[in-house]
């Protein structure tokens, strides 16, 4: 009979491995690690509510509606606050921004201001959270462009190129945390009996054979030619041969986990179902450039089906784009149909 390990060959905290990374970085004033080590708490704090959700008064909506005209959930609003508090005061950041929050949330006048830019979708995969489904938050670092005191609009503005570091939690199962400072993907899963993040999936690679597709097919009938097409190629038209699974949860960071561990593509594409949504429906700075950020370090590739999401410049803080994310592949594939069914 296989013997269960307790715990892994190597026990590895989070805190310890983002310090030996940083190692490598002589200059290094581990602001940075800080700042890393506050969203690992903050995923605890968030996570101590997730996995005990039926039990404590965070289920269901507040009633309020926020800047994307969606109705914001208890989690929503519990993660915000959570996220917000532990960074306002550390004199590590020049300002931050949320999906949840109409302007730049700026650092409370009575604390220092810092070098990092921290942006965040809190709480993502709202739906689902009544519902016990595994929903996330992403995050997003960058350094400041402006000079020093309140950081301003165009520190929020950086194309995820700049990024220094990006990642996400995951509450599911397990609660993961996973990110990337441009040295690779790490994951770490919470042990909840010691409260500890431990190393349990170093340098994550996107598997060169995908298996799964990941898509909300209720609204193909608002697709484009091509995307339609892309999509039948998917499901086995092809002389290829290849013919890969569908799985969608309605969680992207879900969605988005389960392929960067088994290889395949999530995307959410432009759709004329809804006429003020033209570009879809997810966020460029919160959701689509961190993601693409771990894609391309994972050795997969992000686009907005017809160029890499890294490379687009944000005009807004709430401006959405469409998603295409995964193998490079496929993704390329469905830039391929883009171009050639679709106009402009
Ligand atoms: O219900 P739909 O249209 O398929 O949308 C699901 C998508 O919307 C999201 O829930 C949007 O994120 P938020 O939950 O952070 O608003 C994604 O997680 C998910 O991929
Ligand atoms: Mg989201
Ligand atoms: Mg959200």
């Amino acid at each position: 009979m296989t013997e269960l390990r307790e715990f892994p060959n190597q026990i590895t905290t989070i805190e310890r491995f983002i310090l030996d990374q940083q190692r490598g970085f002589p200059d290094a004033t581990g602001t940075l690690t800080n700042l890393l080590y506050d969203l690992a708490l903050a995923a605890k704090i968030i996570a101590s509510r997730t996995t005990r959700a039926g039990l404590v008064d965070i289920l269901g909506s507040t009633g309020e509606q926020n800047v994307q005209g969606e109705e914001v959930q208890k989690l929503d609003r519990f993660a915000e606050r959570t996220i917000f508090r532990l960074n306002d005061h550390t004199g590590r950041l020049a300002v931050m921004a949320s999906e949840e929050e109409a302007d730049i949330i700026p650092i409370p006048e009575r604390f220092k201001t810092g070098k990092y830019v921290l942006l965040y979708d809190p709480l993502d995969g709202s739906s689902n959270i009544d519902f016990n489904v595994s929903v996330g938050t992403i995050f997003a670092i960058y350094r400041r462009k402006s000079q020093e005191g309140p950081g301003t609009l165009e520190d929020c503005l950086q194309k995820g190129r700049d990024l220094v570091a990006a990642g996400y939690i995951i509450y599911g199962s397990s609660t993961m945390m996973v990110y990337s400072t441009g040295q690779g993907v790490h994951g770490f899963t919470l042990d909840p009996s010691i409260g500890e993040f431990l190393l349990s999936h170093p340098n994550i690679r996107i598997p060169a054979r995908p298996k799964y597709y990941s898509v909300n097919q209720g609204y193909e009938r608002y697709w484009s030619e091509g995307v339609r097409r892309f999509t039948r190629w998917l499901q086995g038209e092809n002389e290829e041969g290849k013919e890969l699974s569908l799985r969608y949860i309605g969680s992207l960071v879900a969605d988005f986990h389960r392929n960067l561990l088994t290889g395949g593509i999530f995307y959410y594409p432009a759709d004329s179902k809804d006429p003020d949504k033209p570009h879809g429906k997810l966020r460029l700075l919160y959701e689509a450039a961190p993601l693409a950020f771990l894609a391309e370090q994972a050795g997969g590739y992000a686009s907005d089906g017809h160029r890499p999401i890294l490379d687009i410049q944000p005009q807004g803080l709430h401006q959405r784009t469409p998603l295409f994310i995964g193998n490079r592949s496929l993704v390329e594939k469905a830039e391929y149909f883009i171009r050639t069914y679709d106009q402009g």
